[in-house]
């Protein structure tokens, strides 16, 4: 085996972001026989990283998490980036390619702090810096408060810790691959839903890079892919974005993929659900369904979503 790397890997520094990275060398490695040196990792500090004590919405939302890897790519100084994509803008370069989904881990979020929803103490506080994540829980506990929460899975556990809330989410995902699965409880999918493409992992690309793409696709996992991209089709079609109060689950089920979508006001007062069964190759219908759900959705949450991009 050669020790001169074949695909340079860029990734962010949290401890989350790297076990990640590791598992996509694993694959790699594995799928085309290589030994491990044939990957390397090349951690790349993130703006959204440097900049831990505000809310995202307020210092640029998603690109923070992107920005830097994809600058990376198109320099070529990295071949590929590794990506959570619940973090990935909704609407992407035409220069990029998210060329593989891994195998999608467990998707739901994780109540940590109390026993369950009703058991959460009248008035106490939620740290979370997810819209999603807010809305929902006024939506179920409006006498909660919510104070922002963010940096990476340990500094928030810390926080928590500290009594600077007395709940928080996490993504099951991030805990089980960081070996904390203990902790918590997690919330089951047919009452809370969870954030577009949680739980999953994507290796994205430059798109004329017809090498690494190939390379890259012989391990993505076709039906994680399916659920991601019908995710994100529905957030592109309501117009959303990491700021938005958008729940949803796609479940792929051989060519069919069954998707639970719910939209809430940033309040939490205002509540529309809806459910439909699409053709994994024909997402033209997920936005028309989303174009259904924010019909139906009343003013507030209008408010926070669209136009369509
Ligand atoms: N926004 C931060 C972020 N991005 C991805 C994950 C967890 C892993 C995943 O959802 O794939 C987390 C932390 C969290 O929400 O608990």
């Amino acid at each position: 085996m050669t020790d001169t790397p074949i695909l340079r890997l860029g990734t962010r520094q949290s401890p989350l972001a790297m076990v990640q990275a590791e598992e996509a060398r694993r694959r790699l490695c594995e799928a085309h026989g290589w030994d491990e040196s044939a990957v390397e990792l090349v951690p790349v500090v993130a703006s959204g990283d440097k900049i831990q004590d505000r809310p995202l919405a307020e210092i640029g939302g998603k690109a923070l998490w992107t920005k830097e890897l994809d600058a990376w790519l198109a320099e070529d100084r990295i071949d590929a980036a590794v990506h959570s994509m619940k973090d990935v803008e909704t609407i992407r370069p035409d220069s990029l390619h998210i060329a593989a989904i891994l195998p999608r881990a467990d998707r739901r979020d994780v109540l940590i702090g109390a026993d369950s929803i009703a058991a959460i103490p009248t008035g106490a506080v939620i740290g979370t810096s997810a819209p999603r994540r807010a809305a929902q829980m006024l939506h179920h506990r409006p006498d909660l408060k919510i104070v922002t929460f963010r940096g990476n899975v340990a500094t928030r556990l810390g926080k928590l810790e500290a009594g600077e809330a007395d709940v928080t989410l996490l993504a099951a995902a991030g805990l089980e691959r960081l070996g904390q699965e203990g902790i918590g409880t997690p919330l089951a999918c047919d009452h809370w839903l969870p954030a577009p493409a949680q739980g999953a992992i994507g290796l994205e690309c430059r798109s004329d890079a017809a090498r690494t793409i190939a390379l890259l696709e012989a391990i993505n996992h076709a039906p994680s892919q399916a659920e991601v991209l019908a995710e994100r089709a529905l957030l592109a079609g309501l117009g959303g974005t990491c700021h938005s109060p958008i729940a949803v689950l796609a479940t792929a089920d051989g060519a069919r993929i069954i998707i639970s979508a719910t939209l809430f006001s940033p309040d939490g007062t205002e509540r529309t659900d809806g459910k439909i069964t699409v053709d994994a190759d024909d997402l033209g219908t997920v936005t028309a369904f989303a174009e259904d759900l924010l019909a139906k959705a009343g003013p507030a949450t209008q408010a926070v979503f669209g136009p369509p991009a």
